[in-house]
């Protein structure tokens, strides 16, 4: 069943056009990779989805509805920016969340954070950029949503790290959540993903199930991916 429905969307800075065109169809239960390298659009449309940006032209259906403060309270989107304010220690930025968002999960919350050793009286500042990692994604799958946009959720952790994250994800996901990952680190996401979204210079440039994709190319998505790429 279809959660979302992109159609003839552009967006454009001033004069620069991030998106251009994009057509999606994404579907309930499933877990997309959005792959692309810098500057490509990734962040772009994630925050249009998320009803962050205004889009220039087209259309964003959630369950066939444009986007509205409904369909807006489904979508648990963890920007790629470290926006956690850093004085803050953890338990207070537990209790942000719980005030701000009505699908939180403190026990959820606390159970992860615990299981990955992040201690609650720390100091946001204070954290590795490695904890920090992990405690955005930890926040963002807190919440009881639908839909989970997480926008570079491994970057700038280490392999480590990004193993734990991944794991996070997984324990998380079930087939009632349907998720966007955006990455260019292709090799390390690609065992969870079902699909595969490749965006280049703000235009689809190739999608599909990742497994089809794999069969009918003979190749790793990442290996898709290099090829696509290569000459971006
Ligand atoms: N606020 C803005 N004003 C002007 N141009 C912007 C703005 N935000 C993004 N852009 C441009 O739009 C294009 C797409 O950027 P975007 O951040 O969506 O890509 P991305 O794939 O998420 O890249 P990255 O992985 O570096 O975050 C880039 O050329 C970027 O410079």
């Amino acid at each position: 069943m279809e959660l979302l429905r992109i159609e003839n969307l552009n967006k454009r800075y001033y004069n620069k056009t991030a998106l251009s065109d994009v057509n999606l169809s994404i579907e309930k239960g499933k877990i997309y990779g959005l792959l692309g390298p810098n500057g490509s659009g990734k962040t772009t449309l994630m925050k249009v989805i998320a009803g962050l940006h205004k889009q220039t032209s087209g259309n964003v259906l959630v369950d066939g509805e444009p986007l509205s403060h409904k369909s807006k309270a489904l979508i648990s989107y963890m920007p790629t920016e470290n926006y956690i304010y850093g004085d803050y220690k953890v338990k207070h930025v537990i209790r942000f969340y719980k005030d701000m968002y009505e699908d939180f999960q403190e026990d959820t919350a606390l159970k992860i954070l615990n299981g990955i050793k992040v201690d609650t009286e720390f100091r946001v500042s204070k954290l590795s950029s490695g904890l920090t990692g992990k405690l955005k994604v930890a926040l963002a799958l807190s919440r009881n949503a639908e839909f989970y946009m997480l926008d570079e959720p491994l970057n700038g952790v280490d392999v480590l790290s990004r193993d734990v994250i991944m794991d996070l994800i997984m324990k998380s996901y079930n087939e009632n959540k349907t998720m966007i990952i955006s990455t260019h680190l292709v090799s390390e996401i690609e065992k969870i993903l079902d699909s595969v979204i490749f965006l280049k210079d703000g235009v689809i440039e190739l999608q599909g199930d990742a497994e089809e994709l794999r069969l009918s190319k003979g190749m790793s998505v990442e290996g898709l991916y290099k090829e696509v790429f290569r000459n971006a």
